[in-house]
């Protein structure tokens, strides 16, 4: 899979950011010139952009408060059919799921965990079911485990009063985590505050997932393991129109958004599929 903004070499600089990341029309443009800035000048760059984040955060938190509950129960279903419909999806032997967390209003996933958990029989022909990896925080330092799970009972809930996996399972085995599986997983499921059709994503900002991503596609170059398939669920009202998105160092591009509307396709992976 090709995806060259997400290869390490490819990271933006902070004196390039602003190639990338267009000003939000609430935010007065930055008069620094390209290339040409020093440290200082570099760090109240990014201190900006992540301002610029928190902001867009905190509008897109109010309005997915102000949701309609009938929408979002019909965006959530729309959402849901869609991935479980997708050839990525049915094809996908290893996936990284996140458990959604109701009260922070993220897309649903529940109805996608229990098919990828109840590893069906058809035609007399016992399928194999799909790997599934879930997310565990181990710390406040953007530091996240994706460990798998083969029952949805498996999971407690944390300090954030989201549901994951204790690190060892009811039989007091270690749970296996993803970095240490023998075979890859090739899809992730994303959750995210607000999206755009280039692929930026904006998370909950603890850096985990960028974090994380980023560990992935090295673990997959190293193993010479194609790359796994990003793919970002959103609400239509999570997308944003290009620019919005403040851009900053680490950030990993999704290949594709799937929204009530069908999937967005973003990287030359996802237009391939
Ligand atoms: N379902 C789910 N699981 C996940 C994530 C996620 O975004 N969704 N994560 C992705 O990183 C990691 C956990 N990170 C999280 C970061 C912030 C918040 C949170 O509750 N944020 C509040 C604001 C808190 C504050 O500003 O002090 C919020 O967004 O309303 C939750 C999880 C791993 N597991
Ligand atoms: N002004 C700043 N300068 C440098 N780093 C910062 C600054 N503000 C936040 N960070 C770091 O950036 C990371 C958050 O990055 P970002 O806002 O892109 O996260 P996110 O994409 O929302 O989160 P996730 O990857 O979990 O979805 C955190 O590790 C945080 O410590």
């Amino acid at each position: 899979m090709t995806q060259p903004w997400t290869t390490p070499s490819t990271t933006a600089p902070a004196t390039k950011l602003l190639f990338l990341s267009r000003p939000p029309s609430f935010a007065p443009r930055a008069t620094v010139t390209l290339g040409k800035m020093n440290h200082n000048e570099e760090q109240d760059h990014l201190d900006a952009l992540f301002k610029q984040k928190r902001a867009l955060r905190s509008r897109v938190r109010k309005a997915l408060k102000a949701m309609d509950p009938a929408l979002r129960s019909q965006e959530d279903n729309d959402i849901q059919s869609i991935v479980l419909k997708s050839p990525w999806f049915q094809s996908s032997t290893g996936l990284c799921a996140y458990i959604s967390c109701n009260a922070l209003r993220e897309v649903d996933t529940s109805k996608l965990l229990s098919e990828i958990l109840q590893n069906p029989a058809k035609d007399g022909h016992t399928q194999v079911g799909k790997r599934l990896y879930v997310p565990r925080v181990e710390d406040k330092k953007s530091h996240m485990r994706m460990l798998n799970i083969s029952c949805i009972d498996d999971l407690v809930a944390n300090s954030m009063d989201i549901l994951e996996p204790a690190p060892v399972d009811g039989d007091g085995n270690e749970r296996e985590d993803v970095m240490q599986a023998n075979e890859p997983v090739d899809l992730f499921l994303l959750p995210g505050l607000a999206f755009d059709r280039s692929g930026r994503r904006l998370g909950r900002g603890g850096g985990y997932y960028d974090t994380f991503l980023k560990k992935y596609q090295e673990l997959a170059k190293a193993n010479a393991w194609k790359q796994p398939f990003l793919v970002a669920l959103s609400y239509s009202l999570q997308i944003m129109d290009e620019g919005i998105i403040s851009v900053t160092p680490n950030d990993i591009l999704v290949d594709a958004l799937v929204s009530p509307t069908g999937v967005i396709p973003i990287s030359q992976a996802a237009l391939e599929r």
